[in-house]
């Protein structure tokens, strides 16, 4: 149970004030079609490697979604949250005012900071989270550091000698740290009631990813617009 469930709304009228006066000043009168940049009404937080890009993929499809291409590490990164709103909103799309904004960006997950700062800018933000098994999850984390000093020609230690030190599993390992879903999801319940957070099994969205989506759709209040024949 969140420790503090803070009310749904307050502060988002000076919030979309706000955003308002950011997309005036950014988007210059130039947008194409009357769309505009607007700040995300929905983040997929996490996990890394739990299937956040087929996840953005998928919910790419719905008409009504715009989706940031790149993770935008806006909460996280120093050099980027020090720039404020205006540099986050000037990274989204350009999109319909009927449209939803989302960006993924997994990191924000297991980094202590973003909740707080996530709800300082949206306290209502519906956040969007997928999970696959914590052990499985571990190896491809692993595997892409490891690919990445083998294509640079460095040596790389085994993931045994990661994942055990002085004969215990070794909870300092990252790869490993971020596997350990109840610590981090006692950070973002401090800041959001749980029926702001909608989990996704990524296992499942890998066996039979329609349901998965279609609950996705009904968490974000989307009409019902992606169908089975979009998966094959
Ligand atoms: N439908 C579908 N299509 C393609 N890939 C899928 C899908 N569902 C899940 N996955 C698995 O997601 C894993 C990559 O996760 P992420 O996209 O979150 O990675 S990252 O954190 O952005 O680097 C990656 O896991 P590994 O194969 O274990 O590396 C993908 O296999």
């Amino acid at each position: 149970r969140p420790a503090v469930v803070p009310g749904d709304e307050p502060g988002l009228p000076e919030l979309v004030r706000k955003a308002a006066a950011l997309q005036e000043e950014i988007s210059d009168g130039a947008a194409p079609n009357g769309s505009a940049q607007q700040l995300p009404q929905t983040i997929i937080i996490g996990v890394r490697k739990g299937g956040t890009r087929a996840l953005l993929e998928m919910l790419s499809l719905h008409p009504d979604v715009a989706a940031a291409e790149n993770e935008v590490h806006f909460f996280d990164w120093e050099e980027h949250y020090s720039q404020g709103l205006g540099w986050y909103l000037s990274q989204m799309p350009f999109s319909a005012p009927h449209q939803l904004t989302v960006e993924k960006t997994p990191a924000y997950f297991t980094s202590p900071k973003v909740p707080e700062r996530v709800h300082g800018m949206n306290p209502a933000i519906r956040l969007l989270l997928i999970l696959r098994d914590p052990s499985e999850r571990v190896l491809p984390d692993y595997t892409q550091v490891f690919y990445n000093h083998v294509q640079k020609r460095k040596p790389y230690p085994s993931i045994e000698e990661f994942l055990v030190r002085d004969g215990r599993l070794n909870v300092d390992y990252k790869a490993l740290n971020r596997s350990l879903y109840h610590l981090h999801m006692q950070n973002w319940l401090r800041f959001f009631p749980l029926r702001r957070i909608h989990i996704v099994d990524g296992d499942r969205l890998i066996r039979d990813p329609f349901p998965e989506i279609q609950k996705v759709e009904r968490f974000l209040r989307l009409s019902p617009q992606i169908n089975a024949s979009n998966f094959y």
